[in-house]
């Protein structure tokens, strides 16, 4: 069901486990897990887009993922790290949750 209560994210604690596309994100930052808290896939996802330099040299705090398999899971070209609500979207599409 995709009804809002089950596609909330989970408490910081809570733990997680990335579908595929994620997880192969995931990987090219240095994830070794399989089951990740919300907190751990954040910095991840944050390792990913400083590792390919995927912000803007200018204005650091937008992200270009046009090009990147990134992009086609947020679905965006392009987002601020002020505004993520984008990356909250992708994760409750791309997270199994273990433990509610
Ligand atoms: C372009 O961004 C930056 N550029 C620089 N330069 C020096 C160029 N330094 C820091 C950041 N930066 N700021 C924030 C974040 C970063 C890095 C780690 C991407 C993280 C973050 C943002 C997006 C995703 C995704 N997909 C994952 C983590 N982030 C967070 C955003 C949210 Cl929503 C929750 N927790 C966070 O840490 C921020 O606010």
């Amino acid at each position: 069901a995709s009804s809002p209560a089950c596609r909330a994210l989970p408490g910081e604690g809570s733990q997680v486990q990335p579908k595929a596309p994620l997880l192969q994100i995931l990987r090219v930052a240095g994830a070794q897990e399989e089951v990740f808290t919300l907190k751990m896939v954040m910095h991840y996802l944050g390792q990913y887009i400083i590792v390919k330099e995927l912000y803007d040299k200018q204005r650091q705090h937008i992200v270009h993922c046009q090009d990147d398999p990134l992009g086609e899971l947020l679905e965006v070209e392009s987002f601020s790290v002020k505004s993520p609500s984008p990356v909250y979207e992708m994760l409750k599409k791309n997270l199994l949750i273990l433990n509610g």
